[in-house]
């Protein structure tokens, strides 16, 4: 992550930045409002920065500023257990994954509100055997939703999703707190591997949240406009991967 960067909005310490939501904001941007109240949502200003998949951008977007907050954090456990509940009982998923390392405490606080075994998947084995990567115990006949903090292009979710499917598990969902949703081939890469993705909020929710803070200047609304359009190209033109 580069040096400098500007964060977009004062953390939510301020009492004085509350901006009162409209009742009828959806949910996708009451997490966006909160992800920008807390500070999470960062904006290069001389560097890009660089994904550990290699993606150049012009943001990065720290959800997890948003375990230190405890009024926020249950606005987003809240918000994340009442979309999942129906998912949950619809489809019998019966224990929630968390990806290491970010994904990790969200899953814990949906495991606990919504009464299902917590496990976690770690990036490397430790161990042995095809659940060397997986901490925890799985049920009989499990039935996971695996969870992480962010998704651009979903290939980490897909090698995650491999490894769990690999200990004899189903797993057909996936939870994060924000998708791009702008990296192209993104849905049909998904697909491919019949996973389906559900997130709380998405790059355009927290750009209308942005927008709205009134902080960022007209040359950065363009800059973000330019990676908004055009992902891949702002990556390879400022360094990135292209594919
Ligand atoms: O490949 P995608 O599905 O689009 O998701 C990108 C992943 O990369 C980041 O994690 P990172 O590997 O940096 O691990 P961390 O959770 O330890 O930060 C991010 O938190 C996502 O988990
Ligand atoms: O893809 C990533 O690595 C990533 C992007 C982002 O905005 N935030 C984050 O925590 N990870």
């Amino acid at each position: 992550m580069p040096s400098e960067f500007l964060h977009a909005l004062n953390a939510s310490n301020d009492a004085s930045s509350t901006t009162s939501s409209p009742v009828s904001a959806s949910p996708s941007a009451l997490i966006a409002q909160a992800l920008v109240k807390v500070g999470a949502v960062r904006i290069m200003s001389e560097q890009p920065f660089v994904y550990t998949s290699g993606w150049a951008s012009p943001v990065y977007v720290d959800t997890r500023l948003l375990m230190s907050d405890v009024a926020l954090r249950r606005k987003l456990i809240d918000i994340g257990a009442t979309q999942i509940a129906e998912l949950v009982t619809r489809s019998g998923i019966n224990a929630i994954v968390g990806a290491e390392s970010s994904g990790i405490a969200m899953a814990a606080w949906l495991a606990d509100r919504l009464d299902l075994p917590l496990l976690y998947l770690r990036k490397r084995a430790m161990g042995w055997g095809t659940a060397a990567r997986l901490e925890g115990r799985l049920p009989a006949d499990a039935r996971l939703l695996f969870i992480d903090d962010v998704t651009t292009d979903a290939r980490s979710k897909i090698v995650g999703v491999s490894a769990l499917r690999g200990t004899g598990a189903q797993v057909e969902d996936c939870l994060v707190i924000l998708d791009y949703a702008i990296y192209p081939k993104t849905q049909a890469r998904l697909a491919e591997h019949s996973l389906n993705l559900h997130s709380l909020t998405n790059w355009r929710s927290l750009c209308d949240a942005l927008r709205a803070s009134g902080t960022l200047s007209s040359d950065v609304m363009q800059n973000l406009a330019a990676f908004t359009e055009d992902p891949v190209r702002w990556s390879v033109e400022n360094g990135g991967v292209g594919v």
